[in-house]
């Protein structure tokens, strides 16, 4: 740019449960002074509005019907990330066991994929110095013209202990099917699977500390940014 202001960078940051994509994303937007989305915590909230309403999630037509209806307001600030459903803050509730146990069902949704796709586009859009979007299918569906893709990936094993680590007193093998199921309901269904795009960079952090990944990550930015 002229005035030697940055230009806006997207950066899509995929992978499968508890590879670190939230830790790493919120890391990287805060120290490159992006903005920062948590498309998974956006499933999580229609998730939640579904099962606080009432709606079957073992019937998609039941909720395709009502995919519209929640709002659903996310921050962008890496720092303090929020989320609100109708102008409540769901940031908690929709870490729950049972809002996880049920995730994959709704996010399988097309009509629950449409709405939360533009709702992701419209953010990114808008995000003046750049943004940090991680999620199943930024790379592939929603930001396919993103500046820079990674992929995350870690051994189930690896996955499985810093989950339980997280969540003390959870054994590790319970963890490990848990994320397991999650990672297989969510890269077979029809509609924007979990999957890796052909032109994502992929960074295996089973044997690298969190500060090593973000490092790595923000140096292709860098690269990235040095290269447009
Ligand atoms: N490289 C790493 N080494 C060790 N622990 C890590 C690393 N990256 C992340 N963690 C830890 O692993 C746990 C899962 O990380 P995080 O929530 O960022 O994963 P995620 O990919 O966003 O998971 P999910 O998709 O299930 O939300 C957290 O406790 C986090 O602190
Ligand atoms: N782009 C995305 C992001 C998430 N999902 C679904 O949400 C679930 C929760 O994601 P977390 O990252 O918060 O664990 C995930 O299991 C997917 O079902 C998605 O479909 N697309």
């Amino acid at each position: 740019m002229e005035n030697g202001a940055a230009q806006p960078v997207i950066v899509a940051i995929d992978g499968p449960s508890g590879t670190g994509k939230s830790s790493t994303s919120k890391a990287v937007a805060a120290q490159l002074g992006l903005s920062y989305l948590d498309t998974g915590a956006q499933y999580r909230a229609i998730t939640w509005w579904m099962v606080t309403n009432g709606i079957d999630i073992d019937d998609p037509s039941a909720i395709a019907a009502v995919a519209g209806k929640p709002e659903i307001v996310s921050g962008t600030d890496p720092s303090a990330p929020a989320i609100t459903v109708d102008g409540v803050d769901v940031s908690g509730p929709i870490r729950t066991h049972d809002v996880t146990s049920k995730v994959s069902a709704v996010s399988a949704v097309a009509e629950v994929r449409a709405r939360i796709t533009e709702l992701q586009r419209s953010i990114a859009v808008g995000a003046a110095r750049g943004i940090v979007v991680e999620g199943r299918d930024i790379g592939t569906t929603v930001l396919p013209d993103a500046d820079l893709k990674i992929f995350l990936t870690a051994t189930p094993e690896a996955r499985a202990a810093r989950r339980s680590g997280e969540l003390r007193g959870v054994d590790v093998h319970s963890t490990r099917e848990a994320l397991l199921k999650r990672d297989a309901a969510d890269s077979s269904r029809k509609t924007s699977p979990l999957a890796k795009a052909g032109d994502a960079v992929e960074v295996d952090t089973t044997d690298l500390t969190l500060s090593q990944v973000v490092e790595c990550v923000v140096t292709l930015v860098e690269e990235k940014r040095a290269a447009k």
